[in-house]
Protein backbone atom coordinates (compact mmCIF):
# COMPACT_ATOMS: atom_id res chain seq x y z
CA UNK A 1 0.00 0.00 0.00
CA UNK A 2 1.18 3.67 -1.08
CA UNK A 3 0.91 6.05 2.03
CA UNK A 4 -1.46 8.91 1.37
CA UNK A 5 1.88 11.50 1.82
CA UNK A 6 3.74 9.26 -1.10
CA UNK A 7 1.08 9.05 -3.32
CA UNK A 8 -0.07 13.14 -3.14
CA UNK A 9 3.63 13.64 -3.82
CA UNK A 10 3.54 10.97 -6.91
CA UNK A 11 0.47 13.01 -8.59
CA UNK A 12 1.95 16.57 -7.51
CA UNK A 13 4.95 15.79 -9.58
CA UNK A 14 3.24 13.81 -12.61
CA UNK A 15 1.41 17.26 -12.87
CA UNK A 16 4.16 19.14 -12.72
CA UNK A 17 6.56 17.53 -14.87
CA UNK A 18 4.59 16.00 -17.41
CA UNK A 19 5.22 17.31 -21.14
CA UNK A 20 2.38 15.74 -23.08
CA UNK A 21 1.86 16.77 -26.81
CA UNK A 22 0.76 13.33 -28.15
CA UNK A 23 -2.60 11.29 -28.31
CA UNK A 24 -0.42 8.35 -26.69
CA UNK A 25 0.40 10.99 -23.98
CA UNK A 26 -3.20 11.21 -23.38
CA UNK A 27 -4.21 7.67 -23.31
CA UNK A 28 -0.71 7.36 -20.69
CA UNK A 29 -2.99 10.34 -18.48
CA UNK A 30 -6.08 8.14 -18.96
CA UNK A 31 -4.19 5.10 -17.51
CA UNK A 32 -2.69 7.13 -14.55
CA UNK A 33 -5.78 8.86 -13.30
CA UNK A 34 -7.55 5.50 -13.62
CA UNK A 35 -4.78 4.06 -11.16
CA UNK A 36 -4.42 7.22 -8.78
CA UNK A 37 -8.49 6.84 -8.59
CA UNK A 38 -8.07 3.41 -7.61
CA UNK A 39 -5.38 4.33 -5.02
CA UNK A 40 -7.72 7.33 -3.64
CA UNK A 41 -10.73 4.87 -3.39
CA UNK A 42 -8.76 2.82 -0.90
CA UNK A 43 -7.25 5.76 1.08
CA UNK A 44 -10.95 7.81 0.83
CA UNK A 45 -11.93 7.74 4.25
CA UNK A 46 -14.44 9.43 6.14
CA UNK A 47 -12.01 9.29 9.45
CA UNK A 48 -12.03 12.63 11.52
CA UNK A 49 -9.56 14.93 13.07
CA UNK A 50 -7.94 13.32 16.13
CA UNK A 51 -9.59 16.64 17.91
CA UNK A 52 -13.05 16.04 16.37
CA UNK A 53 -14.91 14.93 19.57
CA UNK A 54 -13.57 18.11 21.79
CA UNK A 55 -14.43 20.59 18.94
CA UNK A 56 -18.11 22.51 18.90
CA UNK A 57 -20.48 21.31 16.63
CA UNK A 58 -21.10 22.79 12.78
CA UNK A 59 -24.62 24.13 13.68
CA UNK A 60 -22.88 26.37 16.16
CA UNK A 61 -20.65 28.21 13.92
CA UNK A 62 -21.47 32.20 14.20
CA UNK A 63 -23.89 33.63 11.74
CA UNK A 64 -26.28 35.25 11.10
CA UNK A 65 -29.63 33.11 12.32
CA UNK A 66 -31.44 32.11 9.23
CA UNK A 67 -35.50 32.64 9.51
CA UNK A 68 -38.32 30.07 9.19
CA UNK A 69 -39.14 29.53 4.90
CA UNK A 70 -36.80 32.33 3.72
CA UNK A 71 -33.63 31.37 5.73
CA UNK A 72 -31.13 33.93 4.90
CA UNK A 73 -32.05 35.41 1.44
CA UNK A 74 -34.07 38.09 3.02
CA UNK A 75 -31.18 39.67 4.56
CA UNK A 76 -29.93 40.63 0.60
CA UNK A 77 -33.26 42.46 0.05
CA UNK A 78 -34.55 44.27 3.36
CA UNK A 79 -31.93 42.93 5.90
CA UNK A 80 -28.41 43.70 6.59
CA UNK A 81 -26.69 42.92 3.50
CA UNK A 82 -29.30 45.12 1.08
CA UNK A 83 -27.21 47.09 -1.16
CA UNK A 84 -24.21 45.87 -0.03
CA UNK A 85 -22.18 43.82 -2.31
CA UNK A 86 -19.90 40.93 -1.95
CA UNK A 87 -16.99 42.41 -0.76
CA UNK A 88 -18.92 44.66 2.12
CA UNK A 89 -21.00 41.57 2.78
CA UNK A 90 -17.49 39.84 3.43
CA UNK A 91 -16.47 42.34 5.88
CA UNK A 92 -19.36 43.35 7.76
CA UNK A 93 -19.67 39.16 8.43
CA UNK A 94 -16.16 39.30 10.05
CA UNK A 95 -17.00 42.64 11.96
CA UNK A 96 -20.26 41.32 13.10
CA UNK A 97 -19.68 37.18 13.65
CA UNK A 98 -15.73 37.24 14.01
CA UNK A 99 -12.97 34.60 12.54
CA UNK A 100 -15.37 31.77 11.43
CA UNK A 101 -18.83 33.11 10.02
CA UNK A 102 -21.82 30.44 8.27
CA UNK A 103 -24.00 32.08 5.76
CA UNK A 104 -26.70 29.30 5.19
CA UNK A 105 -30.07 28.87 3.65
CA UNK A 106 -29.59 30.46 0.90
CA UNK A 107 -32.59 28.33 -1.00
CA UNK A 108 -30.99 26.61 -3.11
CA UNK A 109 -27.14 27.62 -2.68
CA UNK A 110 -25.07 25.24 -0.34
CA UNK A 111 -23.90 27.08 2.81
CA UNK A 112 -20.96 28.94 2.70
CA UNK A 113 -18.56 29.14 5.54
CA UNK A 114 -16.03 32.03 5.16
CA UNK A 115 -12.60 32.22 6.92
CA UNK A 116 -10.96 35.19 7.94
CA UNK A 117 -8.30 33.48 10.40
CA UNK A 118 -4.88 33.03 8.19
CA UNK A 119 -4.19 29.53 10.26
CA UNK A 120 -7.98 28.04 9.22
CA UNK A 121 -6.84 29.12 5.55
CA UNK A 122 -3.86 27.76 5.17
CA UNK A 123 -5.61 24.29 6.62
CA UNK A 124 -8.29 24.61 4.17
CA UNK A 125 -5.49 25.28 1.28
CA UNK A 126 -3.48 22.02 3.12
CA UNK A 127 -6.15 19.83 2.86
CA UNK A 128 -7.66 20.50 -0.61
CA UNK A 129 -6.69 16.91 -1.79
CA UNK A 130 -5.17 16.37 -4.82
CA UNK A 131 -8.33 17.30 -7.11
CA UNK A 132 -9.27 20.62 -5.30
CA UNK A 133 -13.02 21.24 -6.27
CA UNK A 134 -14.22 24.45 -6.51
CA UNK A 135 -17.99 25.31 -7.38
CA UNK A 136 -18.24 25.89 -11.03
CA UNK A 137 -20.97 28.69 -12.06
CA UNK A 138 -24.06 27.31 -13.52
CA UNK A 139 -24.38 28.71 -15.94
CA UNK A 140 -21.20 28.07 -17.95
CA UNK A 141 -21.78 24.43 -16.33
CA UNK A 142 -25.44 24.34 -17.88
CA UNK A 143 -24.29 25.67 -21.18
CA UNK A 144 -21.48 23.29 -21.44
CA UNK A 145 -22.75 19.96 -20.51
CA UNK A 146 -26.42 20.37 -21.29
CA UNK A 147 -26.62 23.10 -24.31
CA UNK A 148 -23.60 22.54 -26.28
CA UNK A 149 -22.74 19.08 -25.39
CA UNK A 150 -22.12 18.60 -28.83
CA UNK A 151 -18.89 20.99 -28.36
CA UNK A 152 -17.98 20.18 -25.66
CA UNK A 153 -18.75 16.63 -24.79
CA UNK A 154 -16.51 15.07 -22.12
CA UNK A 155 -14.71 18.33 -21.62
CA UNK A 156 -16.65 21.17 -20.56
CA UNK A 157 -13.45 22.67 -19.23
CA UNK A 158 -11.08 23.52 -16.51
CA UNK A 159 -13.47 25.97 -14.72
CA UNK A 160 -16.55 23.31 -15.23
CA UNK A 161 -14.53 20.04 -14.52
CA UNK A 162 -14.09 17.94 -11.25
CA UNK A 163 -12.27 15.19 -9.97
CA UNK A 164 -10.34 12.54 -12.17
CA UNK A 165 -12.02 14.51 -15.52
CA UNK A 166 -10.24 17.74 -14.36
CA UNK A 167 -7.03 16.44 -13.41
CA UNK A 168 -6.43 14.92 -16.70
CA UNK A 169 -7.52 17.66 -18.46
CA UNK A 170 -5.09 20.02 -16.19
CA UNK A 171 -2.20 17.75 -16.62
CA UNK A 172 -2.66 17.96 -20.26
CA UNK A 173 -2.55 21.86 -20.29
CA UNK A 174 -0.34 22.65 -16.98
CA UNK A 175 3.08 21.97 -19.19
CA UNK A 176 1.45 24.05 -22.35
CA UNK A 177 0.25 27.26 -20.55
CA UNK A 178 2.28 27.42 -16.73
CA UNK A 179 5.75 26.72 -18.06
CA UNK A 180 8.13 29.74 -18.18
CA UNK A 181 9.98 29.29 -21.38
CA UNK A 182 6.39 29.85 -23.05
CA UNK A 183 5.20 33.08 -21.29
CA UNK A 184 8.92 34.19 -23.16
CA UNK A 185 8.31 32.98 -26.31
CA UNK A 186 5.20 35.50 -26.31
CA UNK A 187 7.41 38.25 -24.95
CA UNK A 188 7.80 40.47 -28.55
CA UNK A 189 4.27 39.30 -29.87
CA UNK A 190 2.63 40.98 -26.72
CA UNK A 191 4.84 43.61 -27.31
CA UNK A 192 3.15 44.33 -30.54
CA UNK A 193 -0.07 44.05 -28.79
CA UNK A 194 0.73 46.97 -26.46
CA UNK A 195 1.62 48.82 -28.59
CA UNK A 196 -1.26 48.65 -31.01
CA UNK A 197 -3.08 49.64 -27.34
CA UNK A 198 -0.37 52.77 -26.67
CA UNK A 199 -1.91 53.69 -30.45
CA UNK A 200 -5.15 53.77 -29.50
CA UNK A 201 -4.35 55.60 -25.87
CA UNK A 202 -2.52 57.74 -27.95
CA UNK A 203 -5.22 58.75 -30.62
CA UNK A 204 -7.53 59.34 -27.31
CA UNK A 205 -5.32 61.64 -25.84
CA UNK A 206 -5.00 63.65 -28.63
CA UNK A 207 -8.61 64.57 -28.10
CA UNK A 208 -8.65 65.33 -24.48
CA UNK A 209 -6.32 64.40 -22.26
CA UNK A 210 -8.47 63.16 -19.73
CA UNK A 211 -9.66 59.52 -21.02
CA UNK A 212 -13.30 58.93 -21.61
CA UNK A 213 -15.95 57.56 -19.85
CA UNK A 214 -15.39 53.88 -21.63
CA UNK A 215 -11.89 53.44 -21.50
CA UNK A 216 -12.32 50.27 -20.11
CA UNK A 217 -13.79 48.81 -23.05
CA UNK A 218 -10.24 49.86 -24.46
CA UNK A 219 -8.78 47.93 -21.96
CA UNK A 220 -11.23 44.94 -22.41
CA UNK A 221 -9.96 45.10 -26.35
CA UNK A 222 -6.58 44.93 -25.60
CA UNK A 223 -7.04 41.45 -23.09
CA UNK A 224 -8.99 40.03 -25.93
CA UNK A 225 -6.92 40.58 -28.88
CA UNK A 226 -4.29 39.05 -26.66
CA UNK A 227 -5.99 36.53 -25.10
CA UNK A 228 -7.30 35.30 -28.46
CA UNK A 229 -3.95 35.47 -30.03
CA UNK A 230 -2.05 33.79 -27.58
CA UNK A 231 -5.24 30.75 -27.25
CA UNK A 232 -5.44 30.34 -30.98
CA UNK A 233 -2.37 32.58 -32.87
CA UNK A 234 -4.95 34.22 -34.53
CA UNK A 235 -4.82 38.46 -34.44
CA UNK A 236 -8.94 39.54 -34.97
CA UNK A 237 -8.33 43.19 -35.28
CA UNK A 238 -9.69 44.30 -31.90
CA UNK A 239 -7.41 46.86 -31.68
CA UNK A 240 -7.43 48.33 -35.20
CA UNK A 241 -9.24 52.01 -35.59
CA UNK A 242 -12.20 50.52 -37.42
CA UNK A 243 -12.86 46.59 -36.34
CA UNK A 244 -15.12 44.45 -38.22
CA UNK A 245 -18.48 43.85 -37.51
CA UNK A 246 -17.96 40.48 -36.48
CA UNK A 247 -15.09 41.37 -34.33
CA UNK A 248 -17.71 44.53 -32.70
CA UNK A 249 -20.15 41.73 -31.58
CA UNK A 250 -17.43 39.27 -30.55
CA UNK A 251 -16.07 41.99 -28.25
CA UNK A 252 -19.64 43.17 -27.31
CA UNK A 253 -20.33 39.75 -26.51
CA UNK A 254 -17.56 38.94 -24.26
CA UNK A 255 -18.03 41.97 -22.21
CA UNK A 256 -22.00 41.06 -22.40
CA UNK A 257 -21.16 37.31 -21.61
CA UNK A 258 -19.61 38.58 -17.93
CA UNK A 259 -22.50 40.49 -17.28
CA UNK A 260 -25.00 38.29 -17.72
CA UNK A 261 -23.07 35.36 -15.48
CA UNK A 262 -23.49 38.29 -12.89
CA UNK A 263 -27.24 38.15 -13.28
CA UNK A 264 -27.67 34.47 -13.50
CA UNK A 265 -25.01 33.00 -10.80
CA UNK A 266 -24.51 35.56 -8.15
CA UNK A 267 -28.26 37.52 -7.86
CA UNK A 268 -31.27 35.93 -7.59
CA UNK A 269 -32.22 34.67 -10.71
CA UNK A 270 -35.55 31.89 -11.91
CA UNK A 271 -33.44 31.08 -14.99
CA UNK A 272 -33.34 27.08 -13.45
CA UNK A 273 -36.54 27.01 -13.66
CA UNK A 274 -37.80 28.80 -16.64
CA UNK A 275 -35.84 30.66 -19.57
CA UNK A 276 -35.38 34.12 -18.26
CA UNK A 277 -34.91 37.12 -20.58
CA UNK A 278 -31.42 37.37 -18.98
CA UNK A 279 -30.71 32.97 -19.92
CA UNK A 280 -31.28 33.95 -23.52
CA UNK A 281 -29.08 37.08 -23.88
CA UNK A 282 -26.60 34.83 -22.25
CA UNK A 283 -26.82 32.22 -24.43
CA UNK A 284 -27.08 34.59 -27.03
CA UNK A 285 -23.51 35.95 -26.21
CA UNK A 286 -22.02 32.47 -25.65
CA UNK A 287 -23.19 30.71 -29.11
CA UNK A 288 -21.79 34.46 -30.66
CA UNK A 289 -18.63 33.47 -28.90
CA UNK A 290 -18.59 29.46 -29.23
CA UNK A 291 -18.97 29.83 -33.02
CA UNK A 292 -16.79 32.52 -33.76
CA UNK A 293 -13.81 30.71 -32.01
CA UNK A 294 -14.84 27.12 -33.57
CA UNK A 295 -15.01 28.79 -37.22
CA UNK A 296 -11.06 30.13 -36.34
CA UNK A 297 -10.24 26.99 -34.81
CA UNK A 298 -11.12 25.48 -37.78
CA UNK A 299 -9.66 27.84 -40.09
CA UNK A 300 -5.94 27.42 -38.46
CA UNK A 301 -5.99 23.90 -38.13
CA UNK A 302 -7.05 23.80 -41.79
CA UNK A 303 -3.91 25.85 -42.62
CA UNK A 304 -1.64 23.85 -40.45
CA UNK A 305 -2.57 20.79 -42.74
CA UNK A 306 -2.33 22.84 -45.72
CA UNK A 307 0.79 24.16 -44.65
CA UNK A 308 2.59 21.59 -42.50
CA UNK A 309 5.94 22.81 -42.00
CA UNK A 310 7.62 21.53 -39.50
CA UNK A 311 8.05 23.18 -36.66
CA UNK A 312 11.09 22.40 -33.58
CA UNK A 313 9.38 21.94 -29.77
CA UNK A 314 10.49 25.19 -29.47
CA UNK A 315 8.80 27.08 -31.45
CA UNK A 316 5.22 25.47 -31.46
CA UNK A 317 2.73 27.92 -30.06
CA UNK A 318 0.33 27.50 -27.23
CA UNK A 319 -2.32 26.69 -30.10
CA UNK A 320 0.02 24.42 -32.15
CA UNK A 321 0.17 22.22 -28.81
CA UNK A 322 -3.52 22.15 -27.83
CA UNK A 323 -4.06 21.15 -31.59
CA UNK A 324 -1.47 17.87 -31.64
CA UNK A 325 -3.95 17.06 -28.95
CA UNK A 326 -7.18 17.59 -30.89
CA UNK A 327 -9.28 19.84 -32.05
CA UNK A 328 -11.58 20.12 -29.32
CA UNK A 329 -8.91 20.83 -26.50
CA UNK A 330 -7.82 23.11 -28.70
CA UNK A 331 -11.69 24.58 -28.73
CA UNK A 332 -12.21 24.26 -24.89
CA UNK A 333 -8.73 26.15 -23.63
CA UNK A 334 -9.66 28.76 -26.09
CA UNK A 335 -13.39 29.66 -24.86
CA UNK A 336 -11.62 28.42 -21.03
CA UNK A 337 -8.68 31.57 -21.62
CA UNK A 338 -11.38 33.74 -22.99
CA UNK A 339 -13.69 33.08 -19.68
CA UNK A 340 -11.17 33.38 -17.68
CA UNK A 341 -8.58 35.70 -18.69
CA UNK A 342 -10.34 39.08 -20.16
CA UNK A 343 -12.73 40.30 -17.10
CA UNK A 344 -9.57 39.47 -14.43
CA UNK A 345 -6.60 41.29 -16.65
CA UNK A 346 -8.74 43.62 -17.68
CA UNK A 347 -9.88 44.71 -14.23
CA UNK A 348 -6.54 44.23 -12.79
CA UNK A 349 -4.79 46.44 -15.22
CA UNK A 350 -7.63 49.04 -14.49
CA UNK A 351 -6.81 49.40 -10.72
CA UNK A 352 -3.57 49.50 -11.35
CA UNK A 353 -3.73 52.49 -13.48
CA UNK A 354 -5.98 53.82 -11.05
CA UNK A 355 -3.58 53.54 -7.91
CA UNK A 356 -0.99 54.59 -10.09
CA UNK A 357 -2.75 57.96 -10.98
CA UNK A 358 -3.59 58.41 -7.61
CA UNK A 359 -0.16 57.87 -5.92
CA UNK A 360 2.53 60.09 -7.49
CA UNK A 361 5.55 58.78 -5.72
CA UNK A 362 5.28 55.07 -6.88
CA UNK A 363 4.53 56.53 -10.16
CA UNK A 364 7.67 58.29 -10.44
CA UNK A 365 9.47 55.44 -9.10
CA UNK A 366 8.34 53.18 -11.43
CA UNK A 367 9.03 55.65 -14.09
CA UNK A 368 12.57 55.75 -12.92
CA UNK A 369 12.91 52.33 -12.90
CA UNK A 370 11.87 51.96 -16.47
CA UNK A 371 13.62 54.84 -17.99
CA UNK A 372 16.57 52.87 -16.80
CA UNK A 373 15.51 49.71 -18.40
CA UNK A 374 13.62 51.41 -21.44
CA UNK A 375 16.41 54.14 -22.41
CA UNK A 376 14.13 55.30 -25.27
CA UNK A 377 10.29 55.67 -25.63
CA UNK A 378 9.70 52.95 -27.57
CA UNK A 379 12.28 50.56 -25.94
CA UNK A 380 10.85 47.22 -27.20
CA UNK A 381 10.37 45.27 -24.26
CA UNK A 382 12.43 42.37 -23.84
CA UNK A 383 12.41 39.42 -21.49
CA UNK A 384 15.20 40.63 -19.42
CA UNK A 385 14.11 43.64 -18.82
CA UNK A 386 10.89 42.43 -17.30
CA UNK A 387 13.53 40.26 -15.79
CA UNK A 388 15.20 43.22 -14.07
CA UNK A 389 11.33 45.28 -13.76
CA UNK A 390 11.32 44.29 -9.57
CA UNK A 391 8.88 47.60 -8.74
CA UNK A 392 7.14 46.86 -12.26
CA UNK A 393 6.45 43.41 -10.40
CA UNK A 394 5.84 44.96 -7.23
CA UNK A 395 3.21 47.72 -8.50
CA UNK A 396 1.20 44.77 -9.65
CA UNK A 397 1.01 42.93 -6.91
CA UNK A 398 0.28 45.35 -4.64
CA UNK A 399 -3.23 46.24 -7.01
CA UNK A 400 -3.91 42.85 -6.59
CA UNK A 401 -3.80 43.23 -2.85
CA UNK A 402 -6.21 46.46 -2.72
CA UNK A 403 -8.09 45.16 -5.08
CA UNK A 404 -8.20 41.36 -6.08
CA UNK A 405 -10.40 40.02 -8.48
CA UNK A 406 -12.14 37.38 -5.96
CA UNK A 407 -13.66 38.09 -3.00
CA UNK A 408 -12.10 35.28 -1.51
CA UNK A 409 -10.78 31.65 -2.75
CA UNK A 410 -13.12 28.58 -2.26
CA UNK A 411 -12.68 24.91 -1.46
CA UNK A 412 -15.09 22.23 -1.32
CA UNK A 413 -13.40 20.36 2.09
CA UNK A 414 -12.32 16.64 0.85
CA UNK A 415 -12.74 15.60 4.30
CA UNK A 416 -13.85 16.25 7.77
CA UNK A 417 -12.12 19.47 9.38
CA UNK A 418 -11.76 21.28 12.32
CA UNK A 419 -11.57 25.01 12.05
CA UNK A 420 -11.15 27.95 14.61
CA UNK A 421 -12.35 25.12 17.12
CA UNK A 422 -15.54 24.05 14.95
CA UNK A 423 -16.29 20.93 13.18
CA UNK A 424 -16.37 21.57 9.57
CA UNK A 425 -17.32 17.89 8.03
CA UNK A 426 -16.37 16.73 4.44
CA UNK A 427 -18.41 18.68 1.44
CA UNK A 428 -18.82 22.17 3.04
CA UNK A 429 -18.19 25.37 0.64
CA UNK A 430 -15.34 27.37 2.46
CA UNK A 431 -14.62 30.76 1.17
CA UNK A 432 -11.60 32.66 2.68
CA UNK A 433 -11.98 36.00 3.57
CA UNK A 434 -9.26 37.63 1.39
CA UNK A 435 -10.35 41.17 0.36
CA UNK A 436 -11.22 41.92 4.81
CA UNK A 437 -7.84 40.17 4.94
CA UNK A 438 -6.68 42.59 2.35
CA UNK A 439 -7.52 46.03 4.23
CA UNK A 440 -6.83 44.77 8.04
CA UNK A 441 -3.82 46.91 9.03
CA UNK A 442 -3.42 43.90 11.27
CA UNK A 443 -2.62 41.84 8.02
CA UNK A 444 -1.02 44.74 6.58
CA UNK A 445 0.54 48.03 8.40
CA UNK A 446 -1.38 50.74 6.84
CA UNK A 447 -3.08 48.72 4.52
CA UNK A 448 -5.56 51.09 2.86
CA UNK A 449 -1.91 52.94 1.57
CA UNK A 450 -0.74 51.80 -2.35
CA UNK A 451 2.77 50.76 -1.14
CA UNK A 452 4.64 48.30 -4.09
CA UNK A 453 7.81 48.13 -1.88
CA UNK A 454 5.67 45.53 0.35
CA UNK A 455 6.62 43.21 -2.32
CA UNK A 456 10.21 43.89 -2.49
CA UNK A 457 12.52 41.66 -1.47
CA UNK A 458 14.75 44.48 -0.14
CA UNK A 459 12.00 45.45 2.04
CA UNK A 460 12.87 44.44 5.62
CA UNK A 461 10.81 46.92 7.47
CA UNK A 462 7.10 46.23 9.41
CA UNK A 463 5.45 46.86 5.76
CA UNK A 464 7.11 43.96 4.14
CA UNK A 465 4.41 41.51 2.89
CA UNK A 466 7.00 39.13 4.95
CA UNK A 467 5.52 39.94 7.83
CA UNK A 468 2.13 38.44 6.48
CA UNK A 469 0.98 35.00 6.54
CA UNK A 470 1.70 33.84 2.83
CA UNK A 471 -1.89 32.11 2.68
CA UNK A 472 -3.63 35.75 3.35
CA UNK A 473 -2.69 36.94 -0.21
CA UNK A 474 -3.02 34.27 -3.01
CA UNK A 475 -4.17 36.74 -5.96
CA UNK A 476 -4.27 33.80 -8.29
CA UNK A 477 -5.30 31.05 -6.05
CA UNK A 478 -3.51 28.04 -4.11
CA UNK A 479 -1.88 24.86 -5.29
CA UNK A 480 -2.51 22.45 -8.66
CA UNK A 481 -6.12 24.05 -9.01
CA UNK A 482 -4.73 27.86 -8.40
CA UNK A 483 -5.23 30.10 -12.05
CA UNK A 484 -3.84 28.03 -15.15
CA UNK A 485 -3.21 31.83 -16.84
CA UNK A 486 -1.49 33.62 -14.37
CA UNK A 487 2.20 33.30 -16.26
CA UNK A 488 0.16 34.59 -19.21
CA UNK A 489 -1.66 37.19 -17.32
CA UNK A 490 1.43 38.76 -15.91
CA UNK A 491 3.09 38.96 -19.09
CA UNK A 492 0.17 41.08 -20.23
CA UNK A 493 -0.34 43.31 -17.73
CA UNK A 494 3.71 44.24 -17.34
CA UNK A 495 4.34 45.21 -20.77
CA UNK A 496 1.43 47.17 -21.51
CA UNK A 497 1.85 49.00 -17.79
CA UNK A 498 5.67 49.44 -18.61
CA UNK A 499 4.84 51.20 -22.00
CA UNK A 500 2.39 53.33 -20.64
CA UNK A 501 3.92 54.35 -17.70
CA UNK A 502 7.32 55.40 -19.55
CA UNK A 503 5.08 57.30 -22.28
CA UNK A 504 2.93 59.22 -19.94
CA UNK A 505 2.72 60.68 -16.61
CA UNK A 506 -0.83 59.75 -14.68
CA UNK A 507 -3.03 61.94 -12.89
CA UNK A 508 -6.37 61.87 -11.28
CA UNK A 509 -8.92 64.89 -10.92
CA UNK A 510 -11.90 63.13 -9.87
CA UNK A 511 -13.37 62.14 -6.61
CA UNK A 512 -11.89 58.81 -5.52
CA UNK A 513 -12.77 55.28 -7.08
CA UNK A 514 -15.43 52.97 -6.40
CA UNK A 515 -15.19 49.57 -5.82
CA UNK A 516 -17.40 46.98 -6.51
CA UNK A 517 -18.23 43.09 -7.03
CA UNK A 518 -19.99 41.97 -9.73
CA UNK A 519 -18.89 38.73 -11.07
CA UNK A 520 -15.23 39.74 -9.66
CA UNK A 521 -14.14 43.06 -7.77
CA UNK A 522 -12.99 45.76 -9.37
CA UNK A 523 -13.36 49.46 -10.38
CA UNK A 524 -16.61 50.38 -10.59
CA UNK A 525 -16.53 54.37 -11.49
CA UNK A 526 -15.59 55.43 -15.02
CA UNK A 527 -11.29 55.18 -15.51
CA UNK A 528 -10.99 58.75 -15.99
CA UNK A 529 -7.33 59.15 -15.68
CA UNK A 530 -5.86 62.09 -16.94
CA UNK A 531 -2.23 61.48 -19.19
CA UNK A 532 0.82 63.90 -20.18
CA UNK A 533 3.45 62.54 -22.87
CA UNK A 534 6.60 62.27 -21.32
CA UNK A 535 9.09 64.26 -23.48
CA UNK A 536 12.09 61.80 -23.06
C1 LIG B 1 -4.82 39.23 -13.39
C2 LIG B 1 -5.43 38.27 -14.01
C3 LIG B 1 -5.97 37.02 -13.36
C4 LIG B 1 -6.26 36.77 -12.05
C5 LIG B 1 -6.10 37.70 -10.86
C6 LIG B 1 -6.76 35.40 -11.99
C7 LIG B 1 -7.15 34.76 -10.82
C8 LIG B 1 -7.64 33.47 -10.76
C9 LIG B 1 -8.07 32.83 -9.55
C10 LIG B 1 -8.08 33.44 -8.16
C11 LIG B 1 -8.46 31.56 -9.88
C12 LIG B 1 -8.96 30.48 -8.92
C13 LIG B 1 -7.75 29.76 -8.34
C14 LIG B 1 -8.01 28.81 -7.19
O1 LIG B 1 -9.17 28.44 -6.96
O2 LIG B 1 -7.04 28.42 -6.51
C15 LIG B 1 -8.28 31.41 -11.32
C16 LIG B 1 -8.57 30.26 -12.04
C17 LIG B 1 -8.47 30.17 -13.41
N1 LIG B 1 -7.94 31.12 -14.27
FE1 LIG B 1 -7.24 32.95 -13.75
N2 LIG B 1 -6.76 34.87 -13.25
C18 LIG B 1 -6.26 35.81 -14.11
C19 LIG B 1 -6.04 35.67 -15.47
C20 LIG B 1 -6.26 34.52 -16.19
C21 LIG B 1 -5.92 34.33 -17.58
C22 LIG B 1 -5.18 35.33 -18.49
C23 LIG B 1 -6.38 33.09 -17.94
C24 LIG B 1 -6.25 32.44 -19.31
C25 LIG B 1 -5.30 31.68 -19.63
C26 LIG B 1 -6.99 32.49 -16.76
C27 LIG B 1 -7.58 31.25 -16.72
C28 LIG B 1 -8.02 30.64 -15.55
C29 LIG B 1 -8.62 29.30 -15.54
C30 LIG B 1 -8.89 28.43 -16.76
C31 LIG B 1 -8.89 29.00 -14.19
C32 LIG B 1 -9.48 27.72 -13.64
C33 LIG B 1 -8.35 26.76 -13.29
C34 LIG B 1 -8.82 25.40 -12.75
O3 LIG B 1 -9.90 25.33 -12.19
O4 LIG B 1 -8.06 24.44 -12.94
N3 LIG B 1 -6.88 33.39 -15.72
N4 LIG B 1 -7.77 32.60 -11.83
Amino acid sequence: MIPRTMLNFQIRRSIATSHLNSRSSVEAIETKATYYQEQIDKYQDDEKPSNWNESKPYNSIPGPKPWPIVGNIWRFFYGEFKGKNMAEISKHLRNTYGDIVVLNKLIGIPDKVFLYNAEDIEKMHRNEGLWPQRDALHSILYYRTVLRKDIFQDKPGLTAMQGQDWFKFRTVVNPILMQPRTTIKYVGQMDTIADDFLRQIHRLYEINPEMPEDFELLINKWTLESITFLAIDKRIGCLEDHPTEEIQTFLASTVGVFKQMYKLDVLPSLWKVYSTKDWKLFVKHMDFITNTLLKYVDEAFQSVKDNPEIKDKFNKSIFDKFLELDRKVAITMAIDMMTGGIDTTSKTFAATLYFLSTNQGPQTKLREELKMLMPNKNTPITAEILEKAKYLKAAIKESTRLAPIAVGNMRKTQKALVLSGYQIPKGVDLLSGAIALHHDDKQFKDSKKYMPERFLRTTTCEYSVKNTNPFVFLPFGFGSRSCVGKRLANLELEIALAKIVRNYYLDWKRPEMKFNTTLIYGTADPLRYHLRAVED
